[in-house]
């Protein structure tokens, strides 16, 4: 804040009256930032667990088909996820909470399957409610808490304390994690603040439906490309050497999402926590939703959602990397077992900084193998 702006303001006490450009009253003292935020509550972690989450299944608790697919998901989707909010409809919100408790407490996800929940948004009659049945119900069971249409820092304040206040009454062993979903255009613009705003924080998901909505772009699709957004070709010379502009011109489709995606993964990294990508509507279209989703792969996202059971299989095919990936890999890793100096593969300089980018792959690939043998034996062949 200026000296001028200060004084308008009243405020004579510049430099040390807080502005709200100044973004460090959002903050709390390093010290204390890994504190429980209630007495009773657990201690929050210091890094966010890198356990396998692919795909993020939806399924709404209030409809008995889907509620009684989730015993035999386990194991077969990374994450579960109970969803209450939007494709939850009013008179069913009650509904899906109370089924998300009793599947919470009579299935058993086994090691490697988490439960998620997506609570109402935080300016919602029911949110309130969703929080206080499910924490002190089911705390032990719910692995991460996705909250939607998140603004900015300060609703991931309101949660940490909120949470850690339910973790107490409820008796909760270990902290709940939480995962925005980014999907308005003011939480775009605070999406590094988000991203640092709690040791809660585990992920951020893209929301493009809500996004685009907020930012009024004019696509009426569930993520993915649209044909309207393109580059063409310059037109080439007619016969007299001007340019002709009725012949034929390719057309190149480009990536509606690739800004945002691309600034929500540096948020993330910068962060330690991980991006993924939202949803993908048009479920019979499995081409195009391989696509989506391996962009978000390449850009650095650790999953996507699945909204349909065949997603989940796409979604598996996409995130975990490729047998040749892992073998290129291995091979660099063989030749440079230090990660230092330069050699040359396949007619291809490698050093210091590609091996890195070797590790980021052979890290993912032991750590998904891990608890899936299928994969493990396709990298061990590769
Ligand atoms: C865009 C912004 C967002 O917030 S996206 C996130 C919110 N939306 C959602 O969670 C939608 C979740 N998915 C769904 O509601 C359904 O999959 C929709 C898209 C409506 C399609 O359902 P439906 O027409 O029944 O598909 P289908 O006949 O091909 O289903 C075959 C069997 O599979 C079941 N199924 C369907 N989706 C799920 C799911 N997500 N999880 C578990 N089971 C699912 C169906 O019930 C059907 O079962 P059955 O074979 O009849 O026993
Ligand atoms: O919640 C997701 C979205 O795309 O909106
Ligand atoms: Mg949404």
């Amino acid at each position: 804040m200026s000296r001028t702006r200060a004084a308008l303001l009243g405020c004579g006490r510049y430099p040390y009256a807080v502005s709200r450009e100044d973004s460090s009253h959002h903050m709390r003292s390093a010290k204390d930032f890994f504190a429980p935020l209630a007495v009773g509550a657990p201690t929050p972690v210091t890094e966010v667990p890198a356990r396998p989450s692919r795909m993020i299944h939806f399924f709404d608790p209030s409809n008995p088909k889907m509620a009684a697919k989730v015993p035999d998901m386990v194991g077969v989707s990374d994450v579960l996820l109970g969803n209450l909010e939007d494709a939850v409809v009013a008179d069913k919100k009650e509904a899906a909470r109370e089924g998300l408790v009793t599947i919470a407490k009579e299935t058993d996800f086994g090691e490697h399957t988490q439960l998620w929940t997506r609570i109402n948004s935080l300016d919602s009659p029911w949110v309130l409610d969703d929080l206080t049945r499910l924490v002190t119900e089911v705390g032990d069971t719910l692995d991460v808490i996705m909250v939607p249409k998140v603004q900015g820092p300060e609703d991931i304040h309101y949660i940490d304390r909120i949470l850690a206040q339910l973790e107490a009454k409820g008796g909760v062993q270990r902290p709940i994690l939480v995962h925005a979903i980014l999907e308005t255009a003011r939480g775009m613009a605070n999406v590094e603040e988000i991203a640092g705003a709690s040791p809660r924080m585990q992920g951020i998901s893209l929301g493009p439906a809500d996004l685009a909505a907020d930012r009024r772009m004019k696509t009426t699709r569930v993520g993915g490309g649209h044909p309207g957004y393109l580059v063409r070709q310059d037109p080439a010379k007619g016969a007299d050497g001007a340019p002709d502009y009725q012949g034929e011109r390719p057309v190149f489709q480009q990536d509606l999402w690739h800004y945002t995606i691309a600034r929500m993964v540096d948020a993330c990294a910068m962060h330690g926590i991980f991006p993924f990508y939202g949803p993908f509507g048009d479920i019979k279209d499995t081409v195009a939703c391989e696509d989506q989703f391996r962009n978000a792969f390449l850009l650095g996202c650790v999953g996507a959602w699945s909204l349909h059971p065949v997603q989940i299989e796409i979604a598996k095919k996409v995130f975990s990397p490729s047998a040749e990936d892992v073998a290129h890999a291995r091979r660099v890793k063989e030749a440079m077992p230090d990660g230092r100096g330069a050699v040359m593969i396949d007619g291809k300089m490698e050093d210091d900084a590609s091996w890195k980018q070797c590790m980021v792959v052979l890290e993912l690939a032991e750590r998904l193998s891990a608890n899936d043998p299928e994969l493990a034996k396709m990298y061990e062949e590769a």
